[in-house]
């Protein structure tokens, strides 16, 4: 198991590097299979990796991507992580990707849960997954101390799940089954204070630090 941490003179340098390694990734794993799977964060960090990354010449068409996670709004709400992924990275060259949408428009997440977990099932393992983390140490939507976080690190959590209460909206979640076991891992941070954040929850529990239950083999890119 290693953790290799990444640091970059800045964010732009960040984003392209990051980009152009996880184009080259996929487009390695191409060469020796059918088809490949790029499951990405939202938020407010990855934008950038994502405009570089919609450039790269790949066969799009043989890669699924889909999000760690998404927040139970509208395709067009200002906090849909999907939103996000359509401005930024399905856009040029990458708009020939599949694209699972975890927001399926029922009205609740736990209705399509069951039927995500299938679909995602047959995407793993995960080629390329790349993380992103909050301050509060969450990542995807497993948050600390919430109860969904401790059922979605077991070993025999489903794929997928609803998450409530920790956010402004419902929210629907690859869990560590589904996330843990990808066959290249990043996670990308921004800041002094996601730098402390991480150095923090490698001294904790999961359940209360749950980046830490991904951080075996995976390479970190930080910059200020
Ligand atoms: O809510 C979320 O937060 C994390 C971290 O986001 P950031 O805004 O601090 O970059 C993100 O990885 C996750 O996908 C998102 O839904």
């Amino acid at each position: 198991m290693t953790l290799e941490f990444v640091e970059y003179p800045d964010r732009e340098m960040l984003a392209l590097s990051l980009a152009s390694k996880l184009a080259g990734q996929l487009a390695q794993h191409l060469r020796t299979n059918e088809t490949a799977s790029l499951c990405v964060p939202g938020g407010t960090t990855p934008a950038p990796v994502f405009n570089s990354m919609s450039g790269s010449e790949l066969d799009w068409s043989r890669v699924t991507v889909f999000l760690n996670d998404e927040r139970w709004v509208d395709r067009e709400h200002n906090r849909s992580n999907s939103r996000l992924l359509h401005r930024h990275l399905l856009t040029g060259k990458a708009e020939a990707a599949n694209y699972i949408d975890l927001y399926t428009g029922d009205a609740e997440p736990e209705a399509a849960a069951e039927g995500l977990s299938e679909r995602i099932r047959d995407q793993l393992p995960i080629t390329v997954l790349l993380l992103g983390m909050g301050a509060d140490m969450h990542t995807a939507s497993l948050f600390p101390g919430a109860p969904e976080t401790a059922l979605a690190l077991a070993s025999d959590a489903p794929l997928v799940m609803a998450v409530r209460g920790q956010s402004d909206e419902p929210r629907i979640t690859l869990t560590a089954p589904a996330l843990s076991k990808s066959i290249n891992t990043h996670l990308m941070i921004t800041g002094a204070e996601k730098r402390a954040a991480l150095e923090r929850a490698q001294t904790l529990d999961a359940k209360d630090a749950p980046i830490r239950a991904f951080l075996g083999d995976i390479t970190v890119h930080w910059a200020e």
